[in-house]
């Protein structure tokens, strides 16, 4: 916890029945009981509270009105006779209280004193102290229809109250039809007038905003959105996440709970969380952005497979799942991959991208730094300098993790060591192997163990990957790997068409953050710290008493 640092204000007001010593700094507000007041116990610590000002929500006036108090919203709230009668102005302020589970709640402490002047001066003081860098005006898009179609039921209940509390504006749209949000983002939206934009949603409706984001900004920024090898602008407008889809891996992976009101709170006080995005290219053709997972093999089939039983809501991935894992197909092709270097940390560090992630700030530098330096062509540069490494082979999955792709299916995510803004993703391999050896790495990913630690596994922390499935690999591999196999080539050819024989198709779909691409062959660049969300990272849980807190001074 901070300290306090030089006061702003300090005066001895009263909460509930007792005197409290109330300061304000620019980074706390802190309300200490007074030994001298008249329900003080000798038996009782002297109590102490203290909130930063950046989780502080918001502060209001209580208004009197015949012998009571009237809140700014209207609600009646008797403090008058509650409180004593000198105590005739009173304030509340609303802050941040932290929960189990990386919850945050709304909570309340009510200051009085008999100096209408005094506090008044305290509500503006508090109020001076947050204004910077919250959002004023924000732009929400509901998808009514994603996960358990309870968007805007959520949003209406839970998020938009919070939202008038804090005197936060808002121009609402519920969209009518898949890629509305995307479009009105790329076309329509007048964006100077927000400071943000709220998506409520699954990860697919956090893939439409972004898509219309990134494409918005590059073409106001002037920049060919189209291009592999652009650099692309960061987007400035910050995206909120409110979880109301199946799976809510970005908002799980970002704020470490999928929980509506955690992540309205964290949009109210501002936060900002950078994250990186990896481009997907077909033949120099842009196909789709991601910032979670790509999943070739496993996790592709399950999508496509699942897409069909969107009747069953969230429980159709784990329909799709089982019946995936049973199918157990492999996929052949080549894999090709550009490390990144001089950086810090790989996937197999025990170290975990936290609030304020320190290899996050590192790499990010490293990656500015690096961008201005060869603005030229990194890959083609490092292509001819032979820095990207080729694997081919039979694989169950191909998963690349821009971040550690945690949800509750699997709380510790597919890559625990990633990284939301260090500007790599983690492919991770999962080679052909037996049924029981692809379910011991999948409950590993439930468990403490770690998943990559199986013989049939490999990963590698990367800037920039591709991959071609077999059947589409150039005319002189095609001749080698007839001779290998040449009568099963044909029958996969087939049975893509005809699955009721039995064979294992030839191609899988890319699952790219919950979207299927319609194509295999791919290449994907990752551009560090391309958009920022209203979020401040999973926060370090509590493991002992702070020693730097101020009351304990
Ligand atoms: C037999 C025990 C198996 C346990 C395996 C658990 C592994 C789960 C890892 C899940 C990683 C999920 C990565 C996130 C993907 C989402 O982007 C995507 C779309 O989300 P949404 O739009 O909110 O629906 N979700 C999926 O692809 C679901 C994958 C489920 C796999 C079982
Ligand atoms: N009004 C709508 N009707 C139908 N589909 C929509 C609508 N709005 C958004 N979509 C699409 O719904 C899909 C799933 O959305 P998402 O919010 O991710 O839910 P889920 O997590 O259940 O997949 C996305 O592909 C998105 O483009
Ligand atoms: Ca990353």
């Amino acid at each position: 916890m901070e300290r306090p640092g030089r006061l702003l204000l300090q005066s001895e007001l009263r909460v509930r029945n007792a005197a409290y010593d109330v300061s304000l700094s620019r980074s706390l507000l802190i309300w200490k009981r007074r030994t001298s007041s008249p329900v003080y116990h000798p038996f009782r610590p002297s109590v102490c509270h203290s909130v930063p000002v950046s989780e502080i929500i918001s502060v209001r006036e209580e208004e009197e009105e015949n012998g009571s108090r009237q809140r700014d919203d209207g609600s009646w709230k008797k403090i008058r006779e509650r409180e004593g009668k000198d105590c005739r102005q009173a304030f509340t302020v609303l802050y941040v209280e932290r929960c189990r589970q990386h919850r945050w709640r709304c909570a309340e402490v009510t200051f009085t004193c008999s100096d209408e002047a005094v506090c008044q001066h305290w509500v503006s003081s508090i109020r001076e102290q947050l204004a910077t860098s919250r959002p004023k005006h924000l732009l929400v898009y509901i998808n009514p229809y994603g996960g358990k179609r309870q968007g805007k039921r959520i949003y209406e209940q839970k998020v938009a109250p919070l939202f008038t509390q804090a005197g936060i504006s808002t121009s609402v749209i519920v969209t009518e039809y898949a890629n509305h949000a995307r479009d009105h983002l790329k076309m329509e939206a007048e964006l100077k007038k927000f400071d943000g934009v709220v998506c409520v949603g699954g990860d697919g409706m956090f893939s439409e905003i972004i898509h219309g984001l990134i494409w918005r900004t590059q073409i106001d920024c002037g920049v060919d959105p189209n291009s592999p090898e652009e650099a692309l602008s960061p987007c400035s407008l910050r995206i909120g996440i409110i979880p109301a889809g199946s799976t809510d891996c970005i908002c799980f992976a970002s704020v470490g709970t999928n929980d509506p009101v955690t992540s309205a709170l964290h949009i109210i006080v501002g936060d900002s969380q950078p994250l990186d995005v990896c481009s997907v290219h077909h033949n120099n053709m842009f196909l789709r952005y991601s910032v979670s997972l790509l999943g070739y093999g496993f996790y592709g089939d399950v999508l496509s497979d699942s897409e069909r039983k969107r009747w069953m809501g969230p429980a159709r991935y784990d329909f799709s799942g089982l019946k995936m894992f049973l199918t157990h197909h492999y996929y052949e092709g080549t894999v090709s991959y550009l490390p990144a270097k001089g950086i810090i940390g790989t996937p197999r560090d025990a170290t975990r991208c936290r609030s304020g992630c320190v290899i996050c700030q590192h790499n990010g530098q490293l990656n500015s730094e690096r961008s201005e330096k060869y603005e030229m062509d990194e890959a083609s540069d490092s292509e001819s300098s032979g820095e990207w490494r080729t694997i081919r082979g039979k694989f169950l999955a191909i998963n690349a993790a821009s971040m550690s792709c945690a949800c509750p299916r699997s709380p510790k995510g597919l890559s625990p060591a990633a990284h939301l803004a260090d500007g790599t993703t983690d492919l991770i391999l999962v080679r052909k192997c037996s049924r029981f050896n692809f379910l011991r790495h999948l409950l590993r990913h439930t468990s403490k163990d770690d998943q990559f630690d199986l013989t049939f596994i490999e990963v590698h922390r990367v800037r920039r990957f591709r991959f071609m499935p077999r059947h589409c690999q150039s005319d002189s591999d095609l001749e080698l790997d007839l001779h290998e196999n040449s009568k099963r080539q044909i029958f996969s050819q087939i049975c893509k068409d005809h699955p009721a024989c039995g064979c294992a198709p030839a191609y899988s779909s890319w699952n790219c953050d919950g979207e299927i691409l319609t194509h295999t062959g791919i290449d994907v660049r990752v551009h560090g710290q391309l958009i920022k969300l209203f979020a401040r990272g999973i926060e370090e849980l509590p493991v002992f008493e702070d020693l730097s807190n101020p009351c304990a001074i």
